[in-house]
């Protein structure tokens, strides 16, 4: 009966030219090209669009290569992955029965899809009562299903979750600079790239310490190479290096840094140094409300006359592991130990950053103390959970992202985990010796002596102002 009325109202005309719509708007307008121009006209036609397309390209590359990516995400969206979608959803089990009709059911809805660097991303939004863990679990099904290599589903907000089609390991390839860009803003500093090809940024203002570790050659050094290469071109920056290994790996930064030392056996010079830095955090907790009007260094403006400090103690166990070492050492490891300590819990509002960087991962070269006060924490390649535990902390048991997985042939690649304490896998770019050498060469003038640094320590009367802000720096 039904398809008696369309016939007689003309309605299955309508169906059939909005069946065709796209190939009756190209004939109409050929039609009208050439009735308007005749011949010509429709050679302009033809050849018209990819004239003006090379021009686009020519003109703004940019905008031009994003709406080809924009225009084949929509073809991926309506064919590769929507005409399988139902079956897709329905095979890996996300799908939900509708109640009272037998045989029918609904899916998530795929609303999106845009490329990455390492492969397509579809947007899903979820239906009521999935969560993101739901495709998690489903992650290797989905990756057949979908026929690509693997999976990654990550939360994209209520109701939403974004599944990466990982055609390409983008940390398989070295991420080599060959010059490093200044770091201007010091709460988005640049570090490694991450799994979906982008930069990953810290907020230096949030960040107090820093702790790392790996094996020999895992690409410690060479990851805290990269950043300091930005920093150290910001005269708001200083540094201070204290190479535990004895050897050469920082002596490029000499001519730059406010104080560089590679003594690895008289700790008495490496407790100075310490000692100087634990100088300036407490001058500065006791004495920056009052003479610069905040008590918290990152609420001021940054200013090379007062300087955020980078505390580097590279394979920090040669001063903090107390195994093996005589009692006069001892008493000094302790020190150096307890400055350290309170450097990590303090240093934040004075605008002192430590890090502390060790090939031996364990209790002994970074106390639990220090670790867990460290907001930012760095796993190269590790031999052993305990080892993975001792840098992240107890949230890398039994979880799927872990450095003891990460291949000898992959320096440079580590686990970090952010303040919130998610765990990912990230690539540190590679700057060789002699770009550093260069760009600390380059900026010497910005270095400034560390005991010109550390001023006086204030009179006692400044012990109200210290325990208010270092109430703050501790809060
Ligand atoms: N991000 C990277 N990309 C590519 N190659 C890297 C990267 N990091 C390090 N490497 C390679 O690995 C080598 C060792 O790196 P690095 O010296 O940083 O290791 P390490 O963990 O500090 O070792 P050690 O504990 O012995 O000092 C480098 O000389 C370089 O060839």
């Amino acid at each position: 009966m039904t398809w008696l009325l369309k016939a007689v109202t003309g309605v299955w005309l309508l169906q059939l030219a909005w069946r065709f719509k796209r190939a009756l708007a190209v004939s109409a307008v050929a039609v009208f090209a050439i009735a308007a121009y005749g011949w010509a006209g429709l050679v302009l036609l033809v050849v018209g669009p990819p004239l003006l397309a090379l021009l686009w390209r020519w003109v703004h590359p940019w905008s031009y290569w994003r709406f080809v990516g924009w225009l084949v995400a929509r073809h991926r969206l309506r064919t590769t992955y929507g005409l399988r979608w139902a079956e897709v959803m329905q095979s890996c089990g996300l799908h939900r029965p509708i109640p009272g009709r037998p045989g029918e059911f609904t899916t998530p809805r795929l609303v999106r899809v845009t490329d990455s660097p390492v492969g397509d991303v579809l947007h899903v939004r979820l239906l009521t009562g999935q969560e993101p863990g739901d495709f998690e679990r489903q992650a290797a099904e989905l990756a057949h299903a979908l026929g690509a290599p693997a999976v990654r589903v990550t939360s994209a907000g209520p109701g939403l979750v974004e599944l990466t089609l990982v055609e390409r390991d983008v940390l398989a390839d070295a991420v080599e600079l060959h010059d490093v860009e200044a770091v201007t803003d010091l709460r988005a500093v640049r570090f490694a790239v991450g799994e979906d090809g982008s930069w990953r940024t810290r907020d230096y203002a949030n960040i107090a310490a820093e702790v790392g570790g790996g094996v020999p050659g895992s690409g410690k050094t060479a990851g805290e190479t990269s950043l300091a290469c930005g920093l150290i071109q910001n005269p708001a920056v200083q540094y201070v290096v204290i190479d535990g290994k004895g050897g050469e790996d920082w002596s490029w930064i000499a001519p730059r840094a406010a104080a560089y030392t590679n003594e690895d056996e008289d700790l008495d010079v490496v407790l100075e140094l310490v000692e100087s830095v634990h100088r300036l955090m407490r001058a500065r907790l006791k004495t920056q409300k009052t003479q610069r009007g905040r008590a918290n260094f990152w609420d001021l403006p940054l200013d090379p006359a007062h300087p955020a400090v980078f505390l580097v103690v590279d394979e920090v166990q040669t001063f903090t592991d107390q195994k093996g070492m005589d009692k006069d050492t001892k008493a000094v490891a302790a020190t150096i130990t307890a400055r350290l300590s309170a450097l990590v819990k303090k240093g934040r509002s004075a605008g002192v950053i430590t890090r502390l960087l060790t090939q031996k991962p364990t209790s002994d070269a970074i106390p639990t103390a220090i670790r867990d006060n460290a907001s930012v924490r760095t796993a190269w390649r590790v031999l052993s959970d305990d080892a993975a535990e001792a840098i992240l902390g107890p949230v890398v048991r039994g979880s799927a992202v872990t450095p003891v997985d990460i291949p000898v042939s992959m320096p440079g690649v580590a686990v970090v985990a952010d303040a919130g304490g998610q765990l990912e896998r990230v690539r540190f770019p590679y700057v060789d010796e002699h770009t550093a050498e260069q760009i600390a060469t380059r900026t010497a003038e910005l270095r400034r002596d560390l005991a010109d640094l550390t001023g006086p320590v204030p009179a006692e009367d400044a012990t109200a102002d210290e325990s208010a802000s270092e109430q703050e720096a501790t809060a």
